[in-house]
């Protein structure tokens, strides 16, 4: 799924009202009432109190429409006008007199903090103050309402995006945006609920299609690319029926000092389990019998050191190289990188400690094979380009060092983004259990074995990711956040290839209907 600017939104909208001959009223009885049926489905007339609290704008306009279809409906809805400018949206006013009709009284108008209502926690509130079209922030006592309507324990929608949340511009105030249980957003996901800065307020969210033109939207080079499930099944490629281990591809995963063993052994298992053909393991003399031990399928060639790595030689040619987990910064580490770098024509996944000595020593990153992939969590990102100022900075930032040194760096996290260039792809798997020692392992060796497998680099880490976050989520259902540990996202890779393609079971009729 595509993600869009503010401005391609609005584009979206102009072209569809041209190309369906339809007014910009239409479209937002459309957004509207999409808004109330889903209301409606859940509350299925349920008398709860719903209070909407309506802007100026389109957005408010939206509420208007919802708070008269709930009205007609037999809900018991109160709708307040935020009436903070004079300037009032032509399709406002058109809704505001048609609320008009359906109702014995105006909207409340709300002016200043003594007409803030008294809301319980069983009520519903709406929020349709702002939408994609907020051009500063929240002040006065609209920044009072939001926060006063963050300290309600009713249960928040937000109309297309929570108010004061720009979509794809940074957060000015984080005290003057509405904290959303939930969002209901029109046609296309917006950046903001995927950035860790702001996805806090838009912490779940559904896209309602409201039918904007397709053909544009198919068109217009989108800000990112969101990774679903179907996304995913594009990526697959499919396992052949005469390939043996050889057509799948030999992984070499360096990994591992004293202490640090387990990351090697969790690197090389999601390798294998990821579908690698063979994998062997490069780790220091101490790692020999554990590695032998804890995985038999896999070879292991051991350094000429006890506890650390020093000269990492091999005398076979293998089809990916993931390096870094767990290897520590001995000198010798990092003259041993800079030799395997050099050494090396195919692309590596280059992880934690790899991350690090590149951090330190800038100059590695100048002998990296283009196209490699870099794995750092926020922590090892920081020490890699220095600090931002907000989420879209880091993004920038990111981008300008994936083009001058020609990688793919996957910047973990709850939603992962994978940057290569100036594209970005979101993926949407994953779950705090994972928040874990060695899950970041594990995905070094999902991408290096789906590398080693022929994935080309881009596709071997959005796929990767997607895939590491869908067995996570699968060891999540089975055991619940806190018990998942590394081990247990690696075991389930096989059930989240499995899941990939599994029949959803059709919906009951009942949850049809309405
Ligand atoms: N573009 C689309 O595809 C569609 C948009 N619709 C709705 O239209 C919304 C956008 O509407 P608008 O462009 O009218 O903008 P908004 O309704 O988001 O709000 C902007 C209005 O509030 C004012 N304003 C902005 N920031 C303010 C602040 N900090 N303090 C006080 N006033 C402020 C602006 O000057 C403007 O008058 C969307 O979010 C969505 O809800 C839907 O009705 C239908 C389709
Ligand atoms: N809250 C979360 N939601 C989704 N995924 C998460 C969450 N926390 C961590 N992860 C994932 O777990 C992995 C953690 O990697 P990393 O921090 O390198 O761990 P480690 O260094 O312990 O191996 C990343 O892939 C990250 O995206
Ligand atoms: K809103």
């Amino acid at each position: 799924m595509k993600i869009f600017s503010a401005a391609q939104l609005y584009e979206a909208d102009k072209t569809t009202v041209e190309k369906q001959k339809i007014t910009s009223a239409d479209l937002m009885e459309r957004a509207g009432t999409q808004i109330f049926q889903w209301l409606h489905q859940r509350l299925n007339g349920a008398p709860v109190p719903i209070h909407i609290f309506c802007g100026i704008g389109d957005n408010g306009g939206d509420g208007l429409v919802v708070g008269r279809l709930l009205i007609e409906h037999g809900y018991s809805v109160i709708v307040y006008v935020v009436n903070c400018s004079d300037k009032r949206s032509k399709n406002f006013l058109l809704n505001y007199d048609k609320i008009k009709n359906v109702t014995k009284n105006w909207p409340l108008l709300m002016k200043g903090e003594d007409d803030f209502p008294e809301i319980n926690s069983e009520d519903i509130i709406v929020d349709a103050i702002f939408g994609i079209g907020l051009n500063r922030c929240p002040g006065g006592w609209v920044k009072k309402l939001i926060q006063y309507l963050n300290e309600s324990k009713a249960f928040k929608l937000a109309v297309d995006i929570p108010s004061g949340l720009y979509s794809n511009a940074p957060l000015e105030d984080k005290e003057a945006v509405l904290k959303a249980n939930h969002t209901l957003t029109f046609q296309a996901p917006k950046l903001a609920f995927f950035l860790p800065e702001t996805a806090v307020f838009a912490p779940s969210f559904d896209v309602l299609d409201i039918g904007l033109d397709l053909e544009f939207l198919h068109n217009a080079e989108p800000l990112a690319q969101l990774i679903s499930k179907p996304e995913a099944q594009r990526f697959y490629q499919t396992r052949e029926k005469f390939g043996h281990k050889g057509t799948y591809g030999h992984a070499l995963i360096v990994a591992g000092s004293y202490g640090k063993m387990g990351a090697a052994i969790l690197s090389t298992t999601a390798a294998f389990r990821i579908g690698s053909g063979m994998v062997t393991a490069f780790v220091p003399k101490c790692g020999y019998n554990i590695l032998q031990t804890a995985i038999p399928e896999a070879m292991v060639i051991t350094d000429n050191e006890e506890a650390f790595l020093s000269d990492i030689s091999f005398d076979f040619e293998p089809s990916a190289i993931g390096v870094g987990m767990g290897i520590g910064k001995n000198k010798a580490t990092v003259e041993a990188l800079k030799k395997l770098f050099t050494d090396s024509e195919i692309p590596f996944v280059i992880d934690a400690d790899a991350l690090n000595n590149i951090s330190e020593n800038k100059g590695l990153l100048k002998l990296l094979p283009k196209h490699s992939v870099l794995t750092p969590h926020p922590g090892e990102l920081k020490r890699l380009i220095g600090e931002w100022k907000d989420d879209y900075d880091k993004l920038e930032k990111v981008k300008k060092f994936s083009e001058k040194h020609e990688v793919v760096v996957v910047i973990k996290g709850a939603y992962t983004i994978t940057v290569y260039g100036d594209k970005l792809y979101i993926n949407t798997t994953g779950n705090p259990g994972m928040a874990t020692a060695g899950s970041g392992d594990a995905l070094s060796g999902v991408i290096t074995g789906l590398l080693s497998q022929g994935y080309d680099p881009l596709l071997a880490s959005v796929f990767g990711v997607y895939m590491h976050g869908s067995a996570g989520d699968i060891a999540s259902e089975q055991m619940g956040f806190e018990a998942v540990m590394a081990g247990d996202i690696i075991d389930n890779l096989g059930e989240a290839y499995l899941d990939l393609f599994a029949q959803t079971e059709p919906e009951n009729e009942s949850s049809e209907k309405n």
